[in-house]
Parts: structure tokens; sequence; C-alpha cells
């Protein structure tokens, strides 16, 4: 009996020792062997980067450096750079513009070239998105963002008339209602010499909030804003947990944050059902009703009618929209404000052409926003300086040749939009000045090369947003400043800095005094 449970325990210790010996050689290849067969295959091609430390790469110097770049305010300047990717600008110092970084033992390889950016946006077939961090894609949904292949395409072929320039005209009105609603508040607190100090940061936010809800469920817009909210507070939850240290498959065990995020997540499905189905049937009553206003295309109704649409594609989109639109909007106007606060020759020459373009007490209209070329200098000047997402990242699908490099399947290529805006080669010797008139003659024409200005990407997965944010960013610039003047409240700080997009880390208060001709 003995001796047949003994010869039973040695092949079952022999199993185990194989399997664990498996892991072991697979895990240092992984995390030693591999790296260093990356670093020598760049290395050879002469790219350099800081070396590779066993598990954590470089992570522990990359996380130090933005953390003490971030530890105080920086003075009134807009050379940004190495404060906001303090590790980009001084590894760049050291390697050059083009090196390796690793992000534990992930590689990525930094790409800053206008000429390899072109060809990385420009040859899909060869890049794709990398793989988000499981907390953000929690965040972003699995749509437009993140979705690849056939079924990205399709995703974007039924969203886009919703953004077709037409369509959004249609929404010009509803966006004024919400800018002017956010300016009556204002106007209420003003104090009796005419000022009032708000932190735009804030106030901003909850405006683009209001037009995303009603960009994505048009009619349905009061339960759709339900239906964002039970977003916000998810992504909260997400946005604590990813300050915490990352343990894989934390997302799945029972914690009290996961278990509330796993509540909201049904209520947000149940609600979206109700919503849908809410909205089929108002389709079939209103059938045959003469329509007095055509009704802008909305992300909802057009997600509703197209063909091979589920309810949880529409749930990803709905998240999708909501991480991609909002704050990203909400951080170009408040850079803009920020910028026309610490230039008031700029804002002058703004409400200059406001005041002639629109009047001084009328609402814009949407004939009114393309003739506002100055606020669309002035938006792209702040697009450069401060653009909101400050890079990107594109993963080669198989070996491939970028430029005169071999690159290897799976290399992650980062690309620094930032240090592209802020290149001086690229922009001349006063890269780092305000100066929107870099844009009268066109995009094109402001910089050296034609990749030298791409905040909102390039090439097929470029922004699908980019013209409500830059319509609604004007209407409000409009509407704020033909109503007040601004300058930066004493308490204002200059500290921008990265948390997944370009934000203000204490915020931005800014003091609106009322304009004479202005009084209600
Ligand atoms: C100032 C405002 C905005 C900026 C700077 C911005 C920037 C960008 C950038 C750089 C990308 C490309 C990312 C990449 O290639 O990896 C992108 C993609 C995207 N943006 Fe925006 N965005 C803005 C506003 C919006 C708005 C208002 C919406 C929607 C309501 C939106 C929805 C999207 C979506 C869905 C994608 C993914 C498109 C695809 O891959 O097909 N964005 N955005």
């Amino acid at each position: 009996m003995e001796e047949e449970s003994s010869s039973w325990f040695i092949p079952k210790v022999l199993v185990l020792s194989v399997i664990l010996s498996l892991v072991i050689v697979k895990g240092m290849s992984l995390l030693w062997w591999r790296p260093r067969k990356i670093e020598e295959h760049f290395s050879k091609q002469g790219i350099r980067g800081p070396p590779y430390h066993f598990f954590i790469g470089n992570v522990k110097e990359l996380v130090g450096m933005m953390l003490k770049a971030s530890s105080h305010p920086m003075p009134f300047s807009h050379n940004i750079l190495p404060r906001v990717l303090s590790f980009y600008h001084h590894w760049r110092k050291i390697y050059g513009a083009t090196f390796l970084v690793w992000f534990g033992p992930t590689f990525r390889l930094t790409v800053a070239d206008p000429d390899l950016i072109r060809e990385i946006f420009s040859k899909s077939e060869f890049y794709e998105k990398n793989e988000a961090h499981p907390l953000v894609k929690q965040l972003e949904g699995d749509g437009l963002l993140s979705l690849k292949g056939e079924k990205w395409a399709h995703h974007r072929k039924i969203i886009s008339p919703t953004f077709h320039m037409e369509n959004l005209k249609l929404l010009v009105p509803v966006v004024l209602k919400s800018v002017t609603d956010m300016v009556d508040k204002w106007s209420d607190k003003l104090s009796e010499n005419g000022e009032v100090e708000v932190d735009v940061y804030e106030w901003f936010q909850i405006l683009t909030e209001d037009v995303i809800s009603r960009t994505a469920f048009g009619s349905s817009y009061e339960d759709g804003r339900a239906v964002f909210r039970l977003q916000a507070q998810q992504m909260l939850l997400c946005a604590e947990a990813f300050q915490k240290v990352f343990i894989p498959g934390y997302r799945f065990f029972p914690t009290r944050g996961n278990l509330k995020s796993w509540k909201l997540d049904k209520e947000i499905r149940k609600s979206l059902l109700k919503l849908i189905e809410r909205r089929r049937q108002n389709a079939i009553d209103g059938e045959g009703e003469e329509c007095k206003e055509p009704a802008a295309k909305d992300l909802l109704g057009l997600m509703i009618q197209a063909k091979n649409v589920t309810v949880q594609d529409i749930v990803e989109e709905c998240k999708s929209f909501f991480f991609a639109g909002k704050q990203t909007t909400s951080n170009l106007l408040t850079w803009t404000t920020i910028l026309l606060s610490m230039h008031p020759e700029w804002q002058a020459k703004a409400r200059d052409e406001v005041l002639r373009v629109c009047g001084s007490r009328d609402v814009p209209t949407k004939d009114h926003v393309v003739k506002l070329k100055t606020l669309s200098m002035i938006l792209n000047e702040s697009l450069r300086l401060y653009p909101p997402i400050v890079a990107t990242i594109r993963r080669a699908k198989s070996d491939v040749k970028l430029g005169g490099y071999k690159i290897p399947c799976g290399t992650e290529l980062l690309i620094p939009i930032i240090a592209v805006h802020h290149d001086q080669a690229i922009w001349g010797n006063d890269v780092n000045e305000f100066n929107p008139a870099r844009f009268a003659d066109g995009v094109p024409r402001a910089a050296k090369h034609p990749v030298g200005f791409i905040p909102f990407g390039l090439g097929v997965r470029t922004c699908i947003g980019q013209n409500l944010a830059i319509l609604q960013a004007k209407l409000t610039l409009a509407v704020m400043i033909q109503r007040f003047t601004f300058h930066l409240a004493p308490t204002y700080q200059h500290a921008p800095t990265v948390l997944m997009l370009l934000y203000p880390q204490h915020g931005a208060p800014i003091t609106f005094r009322r304009l004479t001709n202005h009084e209600d």
C-alpha cells in the first residue's frame, strides 16, 4: 500500500517540478533574456535608451521624474514639455529623439520624427492600436477608441453621420443653450464691482458633459444624461483603482470598489435598455407624422437603426463617447481661457472680431462661426502648445521597416504629440511663444512640416469628434468674450500635468469682469 502511494507521489512531484521549471524558464526568457535581445537588436541600428531593469524596466526612474516635475508649479511659461513629459525630455537629451524605453517588460520606441510619424499613421495595415491598460479599457469602453478591424470599420461608418458638419450645425442652438445657461450663472454670482472668480476647469466639464449627452442621445437627452452620470461614477471608481498599485486580475476580486462598479454596470445596462425600447416605440408612434424641424442625428438613434449592433455594443460606444469627448474638449476650453488671460492683447483681438461678426448682444449663429478666423487661430495655437492628448501609441503587427529601422513584431511606438508641437526644428525660434498669427494662412502653412500639428491624430483613426470639439469651443469662447473680460485669479498656479490627459493640476481660477456694453 505504502509502495503504491509513493509510486504515485514521485511522478506527481516530477510533473510539478517540470511545470515549475517551464514557468521559470518562460518567465526568465520574458523578463531577462528577451529584453537583452531587444536592446541588442536596436543598439545595432544605433538606437539606445535607459538600460532595462529586471521586471520593472524603467518605471521607477520614469515615475520618479514625473512626480518630481509635478511636485511644484512652474513659471508662467509655455515651455511645458520638461514638466509634462519629463522622462521624454530627460532621455531625449541623452539618447536622441528616437530611443527605447521599458514600461516593465514592455518596450516602446519613441518616434518624434514627422516623416516617421506620417509613415506609421498612413500604414494602418502594419500598425494597430495597442492594448490599453485594463483599467483604462474599463474607462474608455470597447467602442471606437479601442476597437480594431471589421468591427471598428462597421461602427465608424454607422457613427460618422453624427459628426458631419451639416448635422453638427443643427446642434448649434442646443450647444448655445448650455453655454448661455453657464454664463448666466456666472453673471448671477457677480459681486458689486462686477467681478466673479470661477474655476473654469470645473465649469467646462459640466458644459461638455451636457453637449456630449445631447450629441449622443438627441431627443432622449434627459434619460441619457442619467446614464452618463452613472458612467461618471464608474469612472471615478476606476480612477481611484488606477492610482493604487496594479495587481493583475485585481478587477475580478469582489472588493468594495469592484462590487460598486459591477452594480453600476448593471444599472447602466438596464437604463440603456429602457431608453432604447422607449426610443423604438417613439419611432413607431411617430411614423407618418410631419416633422417640423429636422432633428440632428445622434449616436443612439444611428446605432439602434443599424444592423449587427447589440445593446452591449451601444453601452460600450456610449462609454467611448463620454470618455473621448468630455474632458478633451473641456481641457481645450480651459487651456484656451488660461492663454487668453495670460495674453490680453489676443483676448482683445478675439473680442474685436466677435463683436464685429456677431454684435454685442446677439448669440452667435452657425454662419457666424465660420467667420471667426482669429478664434480659429487662437484655438489652433492652444492645441499646439497644450494638446489635451499628449501622446498616442501604435503597435507593429508584424516585423516591419520604418524609415531605415527594422522594427520587430509587437514593438510599441510611442508618438509624443506634445514634443512634436514643441519642436524648434518644426516651429522655429518662437516655438514656446503663444503666437496664433502663425496659423494666419491656415494649418498647412503654419509649420515647416505638414505633420508638425497633430492634436487630433492622423490617418484612418483620426479623431471623429474634432468638428464638434471646435464648434463647441468657438461658440463657448464667443459668448464668454462677448460678455466678459477675464484674467488669471491671484490664486492661479501654472501647473500643466498629465493624468491620461493634459490638465491644470491646481485648477484654473479665472476672474471675469462684466463688459460694460453687456449689462443686462
Ligand atoms: C479638443 C478635443 C479633442 C481632442 C484633442 C481629441 C483628440 C483625439 C486624438 C488625438 C485621437 C486619435 C487617437 C489615436 O490615434 O490614438 C482621437 C480619437 C477619437 N476621438 Fe477625439 N479628441 C477630441 C474631442 C473628441 C470628441 C468631442 C469626441 C466625441 C464626441 C471624440 C471622439 C473620439 C473617438 C471616438 C476617437 C477614436 C476614433 C477612431 O479610432 O476611429 N473626440 N481624438
